[in-house]
């Protein structure tokens, strides 16, 4: 192995290591292990880079031995499941080079790939539990069809079923939590660039008072009605389609009016952005605000290096795509303040990736 391959590894395990290093992990006996032989590979690295003399060859084989009796230690526990990422992590990027280890040949997966590591984080954090109360599910409830009597509902201690439980807590409705629409009363929410209406349906499913009118391109618009006929009736006569294009002036002109901008403005550079908020500007009357549900970047190193990782690259592919990006606080006040306004209050619910930015005029 040359000493550049080894380095990429031990760097890509640190950088992995200190994403993995939740508090929830240090506990166990694996993860102590794992560290120690992560050390113990970087002493490794250091023989093979050390000076070429005649301790050298002693260093490196002393260096060798220590790194596979950790291997070898982690190899006989019983690994918890939230540990089983951290030691797949060490061994492929450790263990395909150092010594044969099963599972990194076998799947041959690069965890340094971020959409691998989420897929499995979620396969760890998500599955795992669930997998793990299979048997007690079986005990408890012998040959159940019912939704509620799973081994999903069972680790989650609810008496919901799959998708009513994802539904409460999903991460959509924890996003509408955030503000507080009861509050509105009988306004009318314009649901700018609403594409199929989803925003809307939610909130008008729970929010008997408000009225909607999803806004967007002709072609989503179309599609949107045709979804909207499959709508209970008390839903349905709340919200109006409407083509418009957020370009050009907005036709909702009413006191109290809500312009929503879900997932809008990061598919815009700024320039374009100024553009739309002026539309709705112009069209504000007294007590209209703008709703922005989009992401606020969290300021470098304010976060773990994984969930930045994850925020951060969604604003690379905004990049790729649009040209545009997403902003971090600073940016979005500097932007609305382009239009004359300001934002009155920013709120991260909990589990979210977006935040809810309250906009008025000034
Ligand atoms: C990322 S989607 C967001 C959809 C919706 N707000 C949501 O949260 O699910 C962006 C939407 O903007 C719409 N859109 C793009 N250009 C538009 C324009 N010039 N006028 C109105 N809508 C537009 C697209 O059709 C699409 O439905």
């Amino acid at each position: 192995m040359s000493t550049t391959t080894a380095t990429q590894a031990i760097d890509g395990s640190i950088s992995l290591s200190n994403r993995l290093r939740q508090p929830e992990r240090m506990q166990s006996d694996a993860l102590q292990i794992a560290h120690e032989l992560k050390d113990r590979a970087q002493g490794l690295v250091d023989a093979l880079e050390g000076p070429t003399d005649t301790n050298r060859d002693l260093a490196i084989l002393e260096a060798q031995a220590n790194v596979r009796s950790s291997a070898r230690e982690l190899e006989r526990l019983t690994i918890q499941p939230s540990d089983f990422l951290f030691q797949l992590s060490v061994s492929q990027q450790l263990g395909c080079t150092f010594w044969n280890h099963e599972i990194s040949h076998q799947n041959g997966y690069d965890i340094r790939d971020l959409n691998i590591y989420n897929w499995m984080m979620y396969m760890a954090k998500e599955t795992a539990p669930t997998v793990a109360h299979f048997v007690k599910a079986s005990e408890r409830w012998p040959g159940s069809e019912d939704k509620t009597e799973t081994a999903y509902s069972l680790s989650r201690g609810t008496d919901l079923s799959f998708f009513d439980h994802i539904n409460a807590s999903s991460e959509r409705a924890n996003e509408f939590g955030t503000f507080d629409w009861a509050s509105l009363g009988t306004a009318v929410v314009v649901d700018v660039g609403g594409g199929g209406g989803d925003a809307s349906v939610s909130l008008a499913e729970k929010f008997a008072d408000l009225t909607f009118v999803v806004q967007d391109l002709p072609s989503a618009i179309e599609t949107a009605r045709d979804l909207a006929r499959l709508l209970p009736k008390n839903v349905a006569e709340r919200i109006q389609f409407q083509e418009h294009d957020f370009f050009e002036p907005q036709p909702v002109v009413k006191e109290h009016a809500v312009y929503l901008l879900r997932m809008i403005l990061h598919d815009w550079p700024d320039h374009d952005c100024v553009k739309i908020l002026q539309q709705l500007s112009a069209s504000m009357q007294n007590g209209s605000r703008i709703i922005i549900m989009d992401m606020v970047l969290p300021r470098p190193g304010s976060t773990s290096l994984e969930y930045e990782a994850v925020l951060r690259q969604k604003d690379l592919v905004m990049r790729q795509n649009f040209n545009a990006k997403e902003r971090e606080r600073e940016e979005w006040e500097v932007l609305v303040a382009k239009v004359g306004m300001g934002i009155a209050h920013v709120a991260t619910p909990q589990g979210s990736q977006h935040s809810v930015l309250e906009v008025f005029k000034i």
